[in-house]
């Protein structure tokens, strides 16, 4: 059932207990191509098991700073990016599935030292309720497209697809005298991302002409949206939109974001039914890990970063190529 949201946007509320019918799947692939982000709720993950993420991640986020860095970019682990990489209000913790239980410890344990087992195994259960909350959305996505379709490439072409988390930590800005971004505009490289965040609210999605909106926070509602690998492999027919944070209080915000992707390898490139006759082919075949490390690599294009997407790379008619 799609109802629509109280927010200035509209979007659409996925619910996600009950199966999808056709009309839900027209509002979806209406949302997708225009905005490319939707809510979800009835999802199975609850406010606390968020608050207890919340509470033992602030652990660690409290720690000094050298000791953070211990799992920093120069890092045998490389699972917390330090603030003053994408803003000097963001730091971030990366969790890894399919064992999100081990990846979670790894970093605990080198940040806080051994012996406990609480944040991993919280992870462990966040991790495995996202891997299959984003299952069902991948799969309902792709119905949006056709049902005939979703049903066949929903295996063929998205079974090996893996999940990671990312644990936001925002710290407060000093002032709010001008406008404050924590994360500035980018796309993400995903198929889809599920992002969990607080009741501040503060993401905001630009809109085909330019203009920020916000995605207002909503209880027990989860926001959706759709990554470039997924715009790539449906011909821009579902489109992954420049998004950023914006703080708005002078308190701390705090955000789970799953991020749902192609194995490094896959080769993307969309299918005949999907581009459609009577439309043209938008981007080239590529390689997913190529695209990951053509954004890591280049300044511009970055994560977390304004700059180069997926249409710099494989765009046909791009300046790069
Ligand atoms: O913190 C949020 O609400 C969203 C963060 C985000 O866009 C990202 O991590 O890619
Ligand atoms: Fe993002």
């Amino acid at each position: 059932m799609i109802l629509e949201s109280q927010s200035p946007l509209q979007l659409p509320i996925l619910d996600i207990s009950q199966p999808s019918n056709s009309s839900t799947l027209s509002s979806l692939a209406a949302v997708c191509k225009e905005w490319g982000f939707f809510h979800v709720i009835n999802h199975g993950i609850s406010n606390d098991l968020y608050r207890k993420i919340n509470c033992l991640s602030k652990h660690l986020f409290n720690l000094p700073s050298e000791t953070k860095l211990k799992a920093g970019p120069y890092s045998s682990l490389k699972t917390y990016t330090p603030h003053f990489i994408a803003s000097p209000f963001f730091e971030s913790l990366k969790v890894s599935g399919p064992d999100f239980r081990d990846s979670a410890k790894g970093s605990a344990d080198t940040l806080a030292g051994e012996g406990n087992s609480e944040f991993s195994e919280i992870l462990q259960e966040y991790g495995g309720k996202m891997t299959e909350l984003a299952k069902v959305i991948q799969k309902t996505v792709l119905m949006s497209l056709g049902e005939e379709l979703g049903m066949k490439y929903y295996v063929s072409e998205f079974g090996n697809c893996h999940g990671y988390l990312r644990i936001n930590n925002y710290s407060p800005p000093d002032s709010l005298e001008q406008e404050v971004e924590g994360l500035g505009m980018h796309t993400d490289m995903s198929c889809i991302t599920i992002v969990y965040q607080d009741e501040l609210g503060g993401l905001q999605v630009r809109s085909k002409d330019g203009k920020w909106v916000d995605i207002l926070p909503c209880e027990g509602t989860l926001v959706v949206n759709i990554g470039d690998m997924l715009q790539a492999w449906s011909n821009d027919k579902l489109r992954s939109s420049e998004h950023r944070v914006i703080l708005k209080k002078l308190v701390n915000r705090f955000s789970l974001v799953f991020f749902w992707c192609f194995e490094d390898e896959k080769v993307i490139l969309a299918p005949d039914e999907v581009v459609g006759e009577e439309n043209s082919r938008i981007y080239k075949s590529f390689v997913c890990s190529d695209y990951l490390n053509f954004r890591l690599t280049n300044e511009k294009g970055k994560f977390e970063k304004v700059g180069f997407t997926i249409k710099d790379f494989v765009g046909i008619g791009s300046k790069l190529k």
